[in-house]
């Protein structure tokens, strides 16, 4: 499946949690500033754009022939079908590649399920799992947020109370109640292990 990759990175972060956890709020703090040089891989989907979203930049939107069509010719290192919604979600090859080219450590923001099948492939990643403190206040911003409807909050909490079985096979958790300290918590992660892999 990785064989296209040339010599698996260890200088990769996944990222998870729960929708409403922060990961996004998160990784674009660690792209305005982190100790090491990052770049986030883009994923594709076949779920609609948000708004403010734009094609390349946040996400590749792919119909789900298109989608399908490149599954078929191998082009991711994982996919998965996330919060049942019956969207699909993949991180491209080809995103791996442009990253590791330039030296970079790639970030990963995919669901538990992807996550597993990418911490296989590449054991070596620095992974996190995200969380917020309690899911009431987990609740409280997927509504404030606004952006979803009823149906769609139900589910992804739900989802949530699923997700958290998989928080054991992250290397960490960062509780993201105080976002300043949350993202200096895995700024200091990614340092820490930098510092490790060039000692060694
Ligand atoms: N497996 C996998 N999951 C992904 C990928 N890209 C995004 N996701 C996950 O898809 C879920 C939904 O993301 P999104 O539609 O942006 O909604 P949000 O979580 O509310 O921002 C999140 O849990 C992401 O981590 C990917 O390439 N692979
Ligand atoms: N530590 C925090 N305290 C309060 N609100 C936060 C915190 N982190 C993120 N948020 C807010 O919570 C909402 C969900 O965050 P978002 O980054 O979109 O989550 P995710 O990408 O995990 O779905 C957003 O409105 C965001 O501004």
């Amino acid at each position: 499946m990785s064989d296209q990759i040339a010599g698996p990175t260890p200088r990769m972060l996944i990222l998870s949690g729960p929708a409403g956890a922060g990961k996004t709020t998160i990784v674009k703090k660690l792209l305005e500033a982190a100790p090491v040089s990052l770049e986030m891989s883009v994923s594709a989907t076949t779920r609609a754009p948000r708004p403010n979203e734009v094609d390349g930049r946040d996400y590749y939107f792919l119909t789900r022939e298109e989608f399908e069509r490149r599954r078929a010719a191998d082009e991711f290192i994982e996919w998965a079908e996330v919060h049942r919604s019956g969207h699909l979600y993949g991180t491209l090859k080809s995103e791996i590649q442009r990253i590791q080219q330039q030296k970079k450590w790639v970030l990963l923001e995919i669901d538990v399920e992807g996550a597993q099948n990418v911490m296989r492939l590449f054991p070596a990643a620095l992974s996190v799992f995200l969380q917020t403190a309690s899911m009431d206040e987990y609740e409280r911003r997927l509504r404030d947020r606004g952006t979803e409807t009823e149906e769609v909050i139900l589910r992804r909490l739900r989802t949530a109370r699923e997700e958290l079985q998989y928080v054991a096979s992250y290397k960490h958790r960062v509780i993201n109640d105080d976002l300043e300290r949350a993202v200096g918590e895995v700024r200091q992660l990614l340092a820490s292990r930098e510092a490790e892999l060039n000692a060694g």
